[in-house]
């Protein structure tokens, strides 16, 4: 037990004895005494905090679990400011949308959906956690794409709001730890994985990647998935799984050899290696680098036009070239799953993720 923690259940204690009313809320490290809530001090979690780092035997998996679950807790506030936020960035963008823009899909969280011009353009909407994915935007993200599927746009766009594209998976994800442990989280994280990869492996229509800035991890290997990927000359694509104990997901262990060659795939799958959106080019992973000044009105305006060429042309055009693939891409998402699920268990990737959490880790 830490010495914060020894504090902690000393004051819960002595609240106790002194007010039989209250109500001791341990992990939300919250007292509640004759309805007046004490907080532990920003101050004693820091102080927590930093005792983590400097503990000198590993306290193992569980005990780490239970401290991201408990970080979390503590960050609980912070996330009601983040939606607070996203819900403020999201009515600026649809004030800033022209005047006779179709229509704006109402009902997600982190996404910004609208149609026109012939285009569902789907925007990652959390600008301040860099367009991290949560678990509720990967399921928002699978639904905005179904129903893109099914609507009566002709093709489908996938962009950021803010600096950054994607920050990739939200590496908070995982301190939401279930009552069947880690194990049922590794579990139900590869399942939906597997659904939200299969989402882009079978999507109709063609589908366009607009990346306005940086692109991590997921952001980045399911690029390979997309028909057309433009990007503006301020993006770099960066695949950390090595530095945070994981494997390639979203196919790219089979798109990225096939699109730059195993050797390249290599020093970015295994190795990490960022490459700039010039370089990403210059490999086939991206079609054209814009300079950012004139990125989104550039690419818009060709958007705009591919748009108005026949619809039923390019969803079979897109189909003939898919199906070739699409049992192959599945089986390659499976396999990755099955082998990311062994990662998330890992002491490697658990300790990165902590490493991150606990602010002694960036990129
Ligand atoms: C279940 C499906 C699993 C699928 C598996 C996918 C694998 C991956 O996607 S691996 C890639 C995971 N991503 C990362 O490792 C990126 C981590 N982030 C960073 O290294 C930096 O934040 C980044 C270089 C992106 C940006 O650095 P800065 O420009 O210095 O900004 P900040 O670090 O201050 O970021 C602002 C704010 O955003 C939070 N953030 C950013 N990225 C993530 C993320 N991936 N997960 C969670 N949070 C993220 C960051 O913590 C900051 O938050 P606050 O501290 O609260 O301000």
């Amino acid at each position: 037990m830490t010495e914060f923690s020894r504090r902690l259940v000393r004051r819960c204690w002595l609240s106790a004895v002194q007010n039989p009313l209250q109500v001791i809320s341990f992990p939300a490290l919250q007292l509640h005494v004759s309805g007046t809530a004490m907080r532990a001090s920003q101050e004693d979690f820091e102080n927590a905090m930093n005792q983590v780092k400097l503990l000198k035997k590993d306290p193992g998996n569980e005990v780490k679990l239970k401290l991201y679950a408990l970080y979390k807790q503590e960050t609980a506030r912070q996330n009601y400011v983040d939606l607070v936020s996203s819900l403020t960035s999201s009515s600026k963008s649809s004030s800033q949308a022209k005047p006779g823009a179709d229509r704006e899909r109402q009902g997600y969280e982190n996404l910004v959906v609208t149609s026109e011009d012939g285009i569902t353009k789907i925007m990652l909407n959390r600008p301040i956690k860099k367009n991290a994915i949560s678990t509720q935007m990967y399921h928002e993200i699978m639904l905005a794409l179904k129903t893109a599927s099914k609507d009566d746009s002709t093709i489908t766009v996938l962009t950021g709001n803010g600096d950054y594209y994607c920050s990739g998976n939200d590496l908070t994800n995982f301190t939401d730890i279930p009552a069947g442990g880690v194990e049922e989280k590794a579990k139900n994280s590869a399942l939906m994985l597997r659904d939200f990869v299969g989402c882009f492996i079978d999507f109709p229509k063609p589908l366009i990647a607009v990346v306005n800035g940086p692109a991590v991890g997921i952001g980045v290997t399911t690029l390979g998935l997309f028909d057309v990927v433009y990007a503006s000359d301020k993006a770099t694509f960066h695949t950390p799984f090595g530095h945070l104990g994981l494997s390639p997901e979203g196919c790219s262990s089979y798109t990225f050899p096939k699109i730059m060659g195993p050797a390249k795939a290599a020093e970015m799958l295994i190795f990490g290696k960022k490459l700039t959106a010039r370089e990403a080019c210059a490999q086939g992973l991206v079609t054209e680098v814009f300079p950012d000044s004139i990125f989104q009105k550039e690419v818009w305006t060709r958007l705009k036009a591919y748009s108005k060429l026949p619809p039923n042309a390019m969803r079979v055009s897109k189909q003939v070239i898919r199906n070739t693939e699409k049992e192959k891409l599945h089986a390659v998402n499976a396999e990755e799953c099955r082998v990311l699920r062994e990662r998330w268990m890992s002491d490697e990737c658990i300790n990165a993720a902590m490493n991150f959490l606990s602010r002694r880790a960036k990129l």
